[in-house]
């Protein structure tokens, strides 16, 4: 499948928000909300990944039904999925991020991520590098608190830390630069989802 990237223009600030999305769920799109209204983004690109390079790929729905379900459960239009790694040819963020700054001159970056995906952080390839690249927000995520802050990488990144009430400015900052953004938490997964659980709690 080749995809084109979404629409930008120099100056916008764009989050990219990798997942699975294995499928999608009412908390991916709480989480893309908080980020787009918190960060004063103009969009938010769902990075639907052909395949996390840490997981495994048994039990993977394919990259065209997992966008098709993005595009369902999100419901502000500012909030785009695409499938376009698997067009650039990249697996690891830090390829993805280099090849879309490359593509989009001018356009300001934020990488938007889970704390589960803080705490594992350092097992990125090139994280310290995927932190030199854009800014990043980290969205609170139920039994991730803690050892999110206390992982490698969230001391690495300590004196990166912004407050939260400057978030706004994230997009503006030269990385690296992060702030951990807390609010109403959800506790839903894609694996519960996948065990029978409703993608839409009530
Ligand atoms: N309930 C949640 N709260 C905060 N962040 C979340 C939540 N669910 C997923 N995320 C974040 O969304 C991104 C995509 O997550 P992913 O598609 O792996 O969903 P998941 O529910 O964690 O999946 P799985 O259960 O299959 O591991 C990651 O950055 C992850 O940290
Ligand atoms: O680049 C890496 O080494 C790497 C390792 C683990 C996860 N990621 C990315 O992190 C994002 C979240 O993945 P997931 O499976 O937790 O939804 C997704 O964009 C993955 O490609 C990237």
């Amino acid at each position: 499948m080749t995809e084109r990237l979404p629409a930008s223009v120099p100056g916008m600030r764009i989050g990219l928000y990798g997942g699975s999305f294995n499928p999608a769920h009412a908390a991916h799109r709480m989480v893309a909300e908080r980020a787009l209204k918190r960060l004063g983004l103009d969009r938010v690109w769902l990075l639907v990944t052909p395949g996390n390079p840490l997981k495994e790929t048994n039990g993977l729905r394919p990259l065209a039904e997992r966008i098709a379900i993005v595009g369902r459960v999100m419901r502000d239009p500012r909030i785009v999925p695409t499938g376009i790694e698997a067009t650039l040819g990249t697996h690891f963020t830090i390829d993805s991020l280099k090849a879309l700054k490359a593509r989009c001159p001018g356009v300001r970056f934020v990488w938007i991520m889970g704390g589960d995906n803080l705490r594992d952080f350092s097992r990125w390839r090139d994280w310290r590098g995927i932190a030199r690249q854009m800014p990043i927000a980290v969205i609170d995520r139920p039994g991730t608190t803690h050892s999110a802050v206390r992982s490698n990488a969230a001391q690495w990144l300590r004196p990166y830390r912004i407050e939260e009430s400057d978030a706004a400015m994230l997009a503006d900052l030269k990385p690296p630069s992060w702030v951990f953004l807390h609010g109403p938490r959800s506790d839903l997964s894609s694996t519960a989802v996948r065990q029978g659980a409703s993608p839409e709690p009530a």
